[in-house]
């Protein structure tokens, strides 16, 4: 099997019919497979309509090709827990990109582009469709991981603090290519629409591994409360982001996310139910994400120094 053939793609349409027993089995055994190591694989048939994609792709590319006097008037509001609204990344840090962050659609903290005059409603619609695969794949993970359909919902039950970041990479030069550096996700799932260009990474057993363009296709991967609550028995995906020379890169993630008063720590079925060490410490989420945006704004000299979810582990 090349590398490229490694990451899975799930048919995600049993789940939209009533029946299809063997459909959803099959899917779930590869969801499995793909969580338990790597946290990685990618999903068609996801119920985000195709056109709605092609759209979101054209409104981001037309906002971020306009002059920086343009994007500036999307800037974020102060008052604002994230910054929602247009940030280019500082430049200390060596992630190369613009970005457009945004809450759920009724939330006050958004500050969306009037130009292109279309470009509310679209991104509206790309996340509230968001949600509902991201609900689909918190049922599907939750039955995978052997808990009740609804158990993840129950745990993850405000929609307030989902985030969708709409990102343009800016090209490659001759001496520095990186455009998301090496991270794992911090929230449950993330759902992430890519275009033709490529250049999103994901790694196992220490190799990074292309995960190349199809059209239609979405990219799921796990993140750390989803790692933590199975006590490891789900990866969260270490991935990257490295930029092409000649080629800007658009995309767009989606965060679905935990409310941040919420405590984390191992469930007891992944740990002292079945006589294994939980493998981190209690937290609450809120602590957890203060800790990860001061990464950014106070990024440590070396990589190994920056906060992980390794902050919370126990030591064996
Ligand atoms: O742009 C992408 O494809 C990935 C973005 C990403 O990993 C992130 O924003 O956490
Ligand atoms: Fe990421």
């Amino acid at each position: 099997m090349s590398n490229l053939d490694m990451i899975p793609t799930v048919d995600l349409s049993p789940f939209f019919t009533s029946g299809d027993n063997e459909g959803k089995k099959n899917a779930k055994n590869l969801i499995h497979q793909a969580c338990s190591t790597y946290g990685f694989f990618q999903v068609v048939n996801h119920g985000v309509p195709i056109e709605l994609m092609t759209r979101a792709r054209e409104v981001s590319k037309t906002f971020f090709e306009f002059p920086d006097e343009e994007k500036l008037k999307s800037s974020p509001a102060s008052g604002s827990p994230l910054p929602a609204g247009y940030n280019k990344q500082p430049e200390h840090l060596a992630d190369k990109n613009e970005y457009l962050m945004m809450f759920p659609p009724k939330s006050t903290f958004n500050v969306l582009p009037t130009n292109p005059s279309e470009f509310k409603e679209v991104v509206e619609d790309l996340f509230s469709s968001f949600i509902k695969t991201a609900q689909l794949l918190e049922a599907i993970v939750a039955e995978c991981l052997g808990l009740p359909i609804n158990f993840l919902q129950k745990f993850n039950d405000d929609r307030n603090w989902d985030l969708m970041v709409a990102l343009h990479y800016f090209q490659a030069t001759d001496i520095e290519n990186v455009g998301n550096s090496e991270h794992e996700d911090g929230n449950l799932i993330t759902i992430l629409l890519q275009d033709e260009v490529g250049g999103l990474e994901v790694r196992k057993d220490g190799e990074w591994i292309p995960v190349t363009p199809t059209e239609g296709t979405l990219i799921v991967n796990i993140g750390d409360i989803v790692q933590v609550l199975s006590n490891d028995k789900y990866k969260s995906a270490t991935h990257r982001v490295v930029r092409t020379k000649g080629r800007d890169r658009y995309s767009y993630a989606f965060f679905y996310n935990l409310q941040p008063e919420k405590w984390v720590e191992p469930l007891p079925e992944f740990s002292t139910s079945i006589g294994e060490s939980p493998k981190y410490k209690r937290f609450l989420y809120k602590d957890y994400q203060a800790l990860r945006m001061r990464n950014k704004t106070h990024p440590p000299s070396r990589s190994e120094d920056v906060i992980n979810i390794t902050h919370y582990s126990i030591a064996n």
